[in-house]
């Protein structure tokens, strides 16, 4: 009797510890989604009451409150470069986007007066969508590639009269084979519109610590690399691809460089 009721458990404890890494990847997954809903809860009253709206000073709010969420998570930053950001006036920084994560590594190094550019689906996730319409994140429509061009043109005329500084993710989606996806030209319309330097920030492969379709989510530290401004000023229309060209091929080397054996390993770009 007694060895009949064991076979479940006998059967059902080794599937529990097989799956633990896979349980342990929900649950990561589901907090950080919760939690960061929780946080903006907490962060929209206080957005307005310090500036009464759509401000870009909530960012520094949002920045404050995110910070400490990589300790739950078990993840590190390891910034380099730092003094490459401390450029006067406005930029345009353009970024690898692996994950949702991301948000993470951005909150560590977001600049004063920086927002960013997003999908306008993003407005619709509910009080993170609300946080991220209050910090004056730009919402593009991808689909309609027309409006999302006017929007950045806009964007472009806002950041000089502002003095505002943008995050741009010129992959134009998320993004985890091990490299990185050719570049979309908007970010360096954006720049060369406005006449201001682009500056390039790599992040890490996650691939050491989180893998999406093996459903892996450890711990782990994502070094972020601040890379030397790229000057536009002087540069027209006419010179958008090779600046994006240029910026590329810049990324990805030091993609390359920081993310080591992790990418090796897994990414079908390193050959
Ligand atoms: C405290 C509380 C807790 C709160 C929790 C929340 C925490 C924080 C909140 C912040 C979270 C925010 C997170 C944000 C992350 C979101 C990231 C994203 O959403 S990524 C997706 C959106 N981003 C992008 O798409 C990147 C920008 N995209 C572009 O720049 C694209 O270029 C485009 C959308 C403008 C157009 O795309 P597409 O047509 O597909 O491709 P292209 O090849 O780039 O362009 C086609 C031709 O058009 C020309 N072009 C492009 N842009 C312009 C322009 N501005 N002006 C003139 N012409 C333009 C381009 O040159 C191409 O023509 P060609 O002849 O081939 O050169
Ligand atoms: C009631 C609505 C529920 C919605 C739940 C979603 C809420 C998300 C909550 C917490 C995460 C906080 C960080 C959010 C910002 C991440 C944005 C992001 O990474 O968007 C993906 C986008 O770049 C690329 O999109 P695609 O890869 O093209 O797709």
């Amino acid at each position: 009797m007694d060895a009949v009721w064991m076979l479940p458990v006998l059967l059902v404890l080794p599937l529990l510890l097989w799956t633990s890494s896979t349980f342990v990847f929900y649950f990561k997954k589901c907090f950080y989604v919760a939690y960061m809903m929780l946080l903006a809860v907490i962060a929209i009253p206080v957005c307005i009451l310090k500036s009464g709206g759509r401000d870009i000073e909530n960012m520094r709010v949002i920045r404050f409150m995110v910070r400490h969420v990589k300790y739950f998570l078990g993840l590190r930053f390891q910034v380099s470069g730092w003094e490459h950001l401390q450029t006067d006036g406005p930029y345009v920084i353009i970024s690898n986007h692996q994950s949702s994560l991301d948000v993470l590594g951005v909150m560590e190094i977001l600049p004063d007066r920086c927002t960013m550019i997003a999908k306008k689906e993003l407005i619709w996730a509910g009080t993170v969508g609300m946080i991220c319409w209050l910090g004056g994140i730009v919402f593009i429509n991808r689909q309609k590639t027309s409006d999302a061009k006017n929007v950045m043109s806009d964007a472009a005329k806002t950041m000089l009269a502002d003095k505002i500084r943008l995050w741009v993710f010129p992959e134009g989606t998320r993004n985890q084979n091990g490299g990185l996806l050719p570049f979309k030209k908007g970010a360096f319309h954006l720049a060369i519109q406005a006449q201001v330097p682009i500056i390039p920030i790599v992040f890490s492969s996650y691939s050491n610590f989180y893998l999406r379709k093996e459903k892996e989510f450890k711990s782990g530290t994502i070094t972020l690399k601040v890379l030397p401004k790229i000057e536009t000023k002087g540069l027209t229309t006419d010179d958008v691809t090779t600046l994006s060209e240029q910026s590329f091929g810049i990324m990805r080397s030091a993609f390359m460089e920081i993310s080591g054996q992790s990418v090796q390993s897994n990414g079908p770009s390193t050959h």
